[in-house]
């Protein structure tokens, strides 16, 4: 009859752990950084480290950055995100600003259950999600539902909102600049779905944005329940410490201050230029291993999201073409990996047979909320016991094969621990980017992409009304995907502007062979 947990498995667990220090026996012994307060380890001892590069001038400028001295240079920005979880070290002026918001976000909290408000819809996308989503997943479940909009797919549209109650269901419109394309088109649809079936939207959502964006006008103009204020300086993939992670975290019942605790917490230690210091063991690994990619495996589920976050935090950070002397860099740190101990079904075979081009980021948390109800699936050992022994498996297989890895333990996934997690990073692309001289808070070539959206919109708009003069040489290659599509959307397809159509729209149709600028993106508001 299997047993639940007892002590023969803590017997196992303890053995496991001792085989984790075991297995370091044959590793270099001065890459290991253990700290109790934190509840986290993080061991580099199998990455065969050579020594550090000189991290003091790294060490300057992060001091600097958290003085408020501008950091952002190309944006002439000062980089915030720290002060977020610890008030103390902002302006004046901004601390004061930083505790109206959690103020702000206790009051919703209680108005959401005067309100008997039993699930949210977040719209946002990239850091304006996946901090939120991170958040949810990992400290889930939470007190309510939450569902997200994070794209423009009609068919995710359809699939979220067929399960949105409109009459109990509280809206997150979440956007820094307040002018994303993808959000601003699931707002529209939200909108749609909740007149669809007679409930009022406005009294039912939220507008977290930059004060005086569109979002936030228009938030203003139509009434919202409430409108949340971003700070220039918070990034979107720092922006978790925010309203944009902290309100869905606490309508969702979550701990965020505990959030904020276990951020503080790691800020104050990686702030420090010495041996205990943990986030530097990521910046040797990232430096001394550069061009390799990062693989990400969390062996928890709570975790699963965390390589798709780092990607954003790193990529979006780290993935720039010129440093800040305007030297062609073209620098980037790839980061991949979903969770295990289900990447070793996907992953592993190439991990420990193909190209020596990575190292592993293993992510243990010893303790799971539901491990001890953990049943016998063999004489004495459980299938968290067989976790744990994935990963450290794993790991001896990758170093008997001569790859690399490190290692973060965790004690649990629980906020302040992912509060840790998530400011260990931080600090370690931080630091990494003034080593390596990149502009770590801009984002310049994510606005290409964009532009050439809104010239291949202007190219649809006229084939679908057969402007023959429509497609340029340069277009001829799109030109044939476009008529297919517009082949199989065009039966059912109403006219291509609402027949409402606002002035805006009007001019938009009229002004179409000019290429469409993000803002000139027909702003349906009117039309929501
Ligand atoms: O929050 P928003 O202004 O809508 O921006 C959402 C995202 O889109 C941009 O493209 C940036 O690359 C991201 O850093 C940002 O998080």
């Amino acid at each position: 009859m299997p047993q639940a947990f007892n002590s023969r498995n803590a017997r196992f667990i303890w053995a496991a752990i001792g085989a984790l220090a075991d297995d370091a026996a044959h590793c270099d012994a001065d890459t290991i950084v253990r700290s109790k307060s934190l509840g986290l380890t993080v061991d580099a001892r199998r990455l065969q480290l050579p020594s550090a590069p000189p991290l003091q001038e790294a060490f300057e400028s992060m001091a600097a950055l958290e003085r408020g001295e501008v950091a952002n240079p190309d944006e002439g920005r000062q980089v915030g995100h720290y002060w977020l979880r610890d008030p103390g070290l902002a302006p004046e002026e901004i601390r004061e600003e930083i505790y109206s918001s959690w103020a702000q976000i206790d009051y919703l909290t209680r108005e959401a259950s005067a309100r008997n408000v039993t699930s949210l819809l977040l719209l946002g996308i990239g850091g304006s999600a996946l901090g939120p989503q991170l958040l949810s997943e990992a400290l889930g479940p939470g007190s309510r539902r939450i569902a997200f909009l994070d794209n423009t797919d009609p068919d995710g549209f359809h699939m979220v909102l067929s399960t949105i109650e409109p009459a109990s269901t509280w809206v997150l419109v979440m956007s820094k600049s307040g002018g994303t394309v993808e959000t601003r088109n699931a707002l529209i649809e939200t909108k749609a779905h909740f007149r669809s079936r007679g409930v009022d939207f406005a009294s039912r959502s939220l507008a977290v944005t930059c004060a005086g964006s569109r979002l936030d006008q228009m938030a203003i103009k139509e009434n919202w329940r409430d409108r949340l204020h971003l700070w220039e300086f918070v990034g979107g993939r720092t922006s978790w410490a925010s309203v944009v992670g902290l309100l869905p975290a606490a309508l969702l019942g979550m701990d965020w201050r505990s959030l904020l605790r276990g951020a503080a917490a790691c800020d104050a230690s990686t702030r420090v230029a010495d041996a205990e210091n943990p986030a530097t063991l990521l910046v040797r690994a990232w430096h001394s291993l550069a061009g390799r990619a990062m693989v990400v495996l969390p062996y928890r589920d709570r975790l699963q999201l965390f390589g798709r976050y780092l990607q954003q935090l790193v990529m979006e950070s780290l993935g720039k073409a010129r440093d800040v002397q305007g030297t062609l860099v073209n620098h980037g740190l790839t980061v991949y990996g979903n969770k295990g101990s289900t990447d070793q079904h996907a992953l592993l075979q190439q991990l420990l047979d193909g190209p020596d081009d990575y190292f592993a980021v293993f992510v243990a948390a010893l303790e799971g909320a539901h491990d001890k109800e953990s049943k016998e699936v063999e004489t004495g050992v459980t299938s968290s016991d067989y976790l744990l022994a994935f990963l450290i498996g794993t790991r001896r297989a990758l170093t008997a094969a001569g790859r690399r890895s490190l290692t973060i333990t965790l004690q649990r996934v629980d906020a302040f621990h992912l509060g840790v997690l998530l400011a260990l990073f931080e600090r370690a692309v931080g630091l990494y980017a003034a080593l390596i001289g990149v502009n770590a808070y801009n984002q310049p070539a994510v606005e290409s992409g964009k532009r050439a959206a809104s010239r291949v919109l202007a190219l649809m708009l006229n084939l679908r009304d057969n402007v023959t003069s429509a497609a340029s040489d340069a277009d001829q290659d799109d030109v044939e995907m476009l008529r297919e599509y517009l082949a199989l959307q065009q039966s059912e397809r109403k006219p291509s502007l609402p027949t409402h159509a606002t002035p805006q729209l009007q001019a938009c149709k009229r002004n179409r062979t000019e290429s469409l600028s993000s803002q000139a993106l027909c702003d349906g508001s009117e039309t929501g």
